[in-house]
């Protein structure tokens, strides 16, 4: 038997042979292995296990107090579509009590930004939960396509990026919430650290290895449940669930040392799958030697 993962600008289809029955249940057939662990699986265990393994997370880390209203970034892209579902999904049936908003930040990339945030109008009646869409030009008076035009391509996605993670903040802020919630997963918190080491930049491991962050000055706290979970296993499970997403590129393509360290992850986890959890966990382990006082 064969399966082929759905057709995805990072995770290309990857072609699993397994004639066997599920390692779980013992009964169906598997129908994948694991990219994660290479356990194979049959659909419904897969996906069981993917929820437990994030309602894990959330509860070892105690992400969520009942009663707390949080914001999901939502871009309509595979992560924060699955995270929305998934969060709702978890919330009824562990009752966790909390109160889901959907926040969107339209910067401004016509032809991207325009078409995703459709995806997620609809996402909005699919999952029968509350939308808030702040845009760069309310919050700052200019799009991205009308920075991009002064100051060129070149740092796009920094300035994309230092902007967007503002208005989110801000965005929670205007609807009083304080908590934003983003689909930020394994492979990108491994790229993440990566690129931290071969910029030399380890001051910045612990803060982009936590699952939890608040920058400097700002109410609001951010978290990462899917900070364990593979990118491929996210869109796995959004095929199985038959999530409705966006899986274009930006326009203005990925920033080129990202690029670079995604491709570069993607080698290594071929060879060693478990390499994307071991080096986040290298990340959260290195820590800065104290500075010698000089006399
Ligand atoms: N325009 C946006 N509005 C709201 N949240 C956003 C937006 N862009 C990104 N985010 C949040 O930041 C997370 C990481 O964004 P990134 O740009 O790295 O995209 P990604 O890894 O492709 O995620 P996704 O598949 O959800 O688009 C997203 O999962 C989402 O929670």
């Amino acid at each position: 038997m064969s399966f082929a993962a759905p057709s995805d600008p990072v995770n290309r289809p990857t072609k699993v042979k397994v004639s066997q029955l599920c390692e779980l249940c013992h009964s169906r057939k598997a129908l994948i292995k694991r990219p994660k662990n290479l356990s194979k699986l049959c659909k419904q265990c897969f996906c069981l296990v993917f929820e437990t393994e994030i309602h894990n997370t959330i509860v070892t880390n105690s992400l969520f107090q009942r009663g707390e209203r949080i914001a999901v970034g939502a871009s309509g892209g595979k992560d924060s579509t699955v995270l929305a579902h998934m969060l709702k999904l978890l919330n009824d049936r562990h009752d966790y009590g909390i109160e889901i908003v959907l926040l969107s930040i339209d910067e401004g990339i016509v032809g991207y930004r325009d078409d995703s945030l459709a995806t997620v109008k609809r996402n909005q009646q699919q999952y029968g939960l509350p939308l808030e869409i702040f845009s760069f030009k309310d919050l700052y008076d200019w799009t991205m396509d009308e920075i991009v035009s002064v100051a060129g391509i070149r740092n796009s996605c920094t300035y994309c990026g230092v902007f967007r993670r503002q208005s989110l903040d801000r965005g929670a802020a205007k609807l009083g919430i304080s908590h934003v919630v983003t689909g930020h997963n394994a492979d990108d918190m491994a790229e993440t650290v990566l690129m931290n080491i071969l910029r030399g930049d380890v001051a910045r491991l612990e803060k982009s290895t936590a699952i939890i962050t608040q920058s400097s000055g700002s109410p609001i706290k951010r978290s990462k449940p899917f900070k364990y979970s593979y990118q491929k296993e996210i869109v796995l499970y959004a095929h199985y669930m038959k999530l409705d997403y966006f899986s274009t590129e930006c326009t203005y393509a990925p920033e080129a040392f990202r690029g670079t360290a995604r491709e570069y992850m993607k080698n290594l986890e071929a060879v060693r799958p478990s390499c994307i959890v071991d080096i986040i966990q290298s990340g959260e382990n290195l820590a800065l030697k104290a500075k010698k006082i000089e006399r």
